[in-house]
């Protein structure tokens, strides 16, 4: 990584005056750089713009002087512009960032910008991402992809995640269950307040589960990275699906380091081809993909994209959370459901089932399997649970 001070006549800050600017920005090269714009600051070495490296290896050469950071204005611009263009042709509604970014102000020569100062999020999962997209941003300035790579290099090897729903619907002639390590959600609030990690996976293993979803997310689902690696350290088998709201390449790299098997990638925030170029991260880093999809569009969006084998559609209406399964069906009826058997895609079938009654509506409608939290984590006991939403003892 180079290091290099870009000097101009303005500066701004995403955050308070003591971090530097962090600009960070797509486009299909995918580069990432944070610059400063002040002549008066950028000798301070806190106040230094990296040159970062690109996920894909590659980099971008920033120059000092005014014009070429105008340049760089007026294409940070025009990739925005882009990128909003390309998401509204595929039909996403998510915003991923605030839409004229945070406000400037102003501070004696300074100008500086506050987080979402006017800029209210449309739905909690515009929400979530627009949150976590400065959570990942503060993550990656503590841990760097370079470092990152390494711990993944020496991560313990990916278990087979599709391999393990298949050996369990084929064993049981039910859809395979992916058990949610969940203790509050946005929709419920806290669902469990005993909550034990590693005591809940242990006895979702017990009861049947073929693999577990652990939820990371700390400020809406009170989730953690250290649950995930707690959970793998102890001896837990079941394959684990790292439940995070994916934005950026780098949480591939660190869902890998703490242990993860599968990520989940949410076609309502990701364009096409950020799920494209993730899904090949994945596969270079051994990690299973679990699309995830809530209506027509994003299922027409996700069967175009080529080598998805596993994806799950969510009946949560994450506007109004109603939770309605008769959604899986919908989306596995007539053409669509023809075309994910003729591609062999497994379909999970996610949120809201609580009953026999339900799994087997949706095990009627075409699932494989099943990701289930909120019925199994309330219980006193989920091993017992498991038995009970599926109307047997499937740990045999
Ligand atoms: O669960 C929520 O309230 C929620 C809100 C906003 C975004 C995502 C949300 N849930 C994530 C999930 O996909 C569920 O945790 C998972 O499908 C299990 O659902 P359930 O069995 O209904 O707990």
């Amino acid at each position: 990584m180079q290091e290099l001070i870009c000097a101009t006549s303005s500066v701004s800050f995403n955050s308070l005056p003591s971090s530097p600017v962090n600009h960070t920005f797509y486009d299909n090269t995918r580069f990432t750089f944070r610059f400063l714009r002040n002549k008066h600051i950028a000798s301070f070495p806190c106040m230094r713009a990296q040159q970062s490296e690109a996920t894909d290896g590659s980099a971008i050469n920033i120059a000092s002087d005014d014009s070429k950071v105008d340049a760089l204005d007026i294409k940070e611009s025009k990739v925005k512009n882009s990128q909003i263009d390309i998401a509204a042709t595929q039909g996403i509604k998510i915003r991923r960032r605030p839409p004229t970014g945070p406000p400037l102000h102003h501070v004696g020569p300074f100008e500086f910008r506050l987080q979402n100062e006017g800029n209210t999020p449309r739905n909690i999962l515009e929400e979530i991402v627009w949150n976590k997209d400065t959570e990942v941003a503060q993550m990656r300035e503590k841990k760097p992809l370079g470092s990152l790579k390494k711990a993944t290099d020496i991560a313990a090897p990916p278990r087979d995640f599709i391999g393990a729903l298949k050996a369990s619907s084929e064993k049981t002639g039910m859809p395979a269950l992916i058990a949610e390590v969940k203790k509050a959600s946005p929709s419920r609030g806290v669902l469990r307040e005993d909550f034990d990690p590693v005591e809940i996976a242990k006895a979702y293993e017990k009861g049947g589960a073929a693999c577990l979803s652990v939820l990371t997310d700390a400020k809406y689902f009170q989730g953690s990275f250290e649950n995930l690696e707690a959970i793998r350290n102890a001896g837990v088998k079941c394959p684990l699906l790292c439940k995070e709201f994916i934005v950026d390449a780098w949480q591939l790299y660190y869902a890998r380091a703490k242990g993860a098997d599968a990520v989940l990638l949410i076609a309502a925030i990701l364009q096409d081809l950020d799920i494209k170029y993730m899904t090949k991260i994945c596969k270079m880093i051994g990690l299973t993909v679990l699309v995830e999809v809530h209506d027509e569009n994003e299922m027409d969006r996700v069967l175009e994209i080529d080598g998805i084998q596993l994806i799950g559609i969510n009946n949560r209406n994450l506007e109004t959370f109603e939770v309605d399964i008769s959604n899986t069906k919908k989306l596995l009826e007539g053409e669509r459901g023809e075309k994910i058997r003729q591609k062999g895609i497994i379909v999970v079938g996610e949120s809201g089932l609580f009953t026999p009654a339900d799994v087997a509506y949706v095990q009627e409608a075409g699932v494989k399997a099943i990701l289930v939290g909120e019925s199994l984590v309330k219980l006193e006991d989920p091993t017992k649970g498991i038995a009970l939403l599926f109307g047997k003892d499937i740990s045999e």
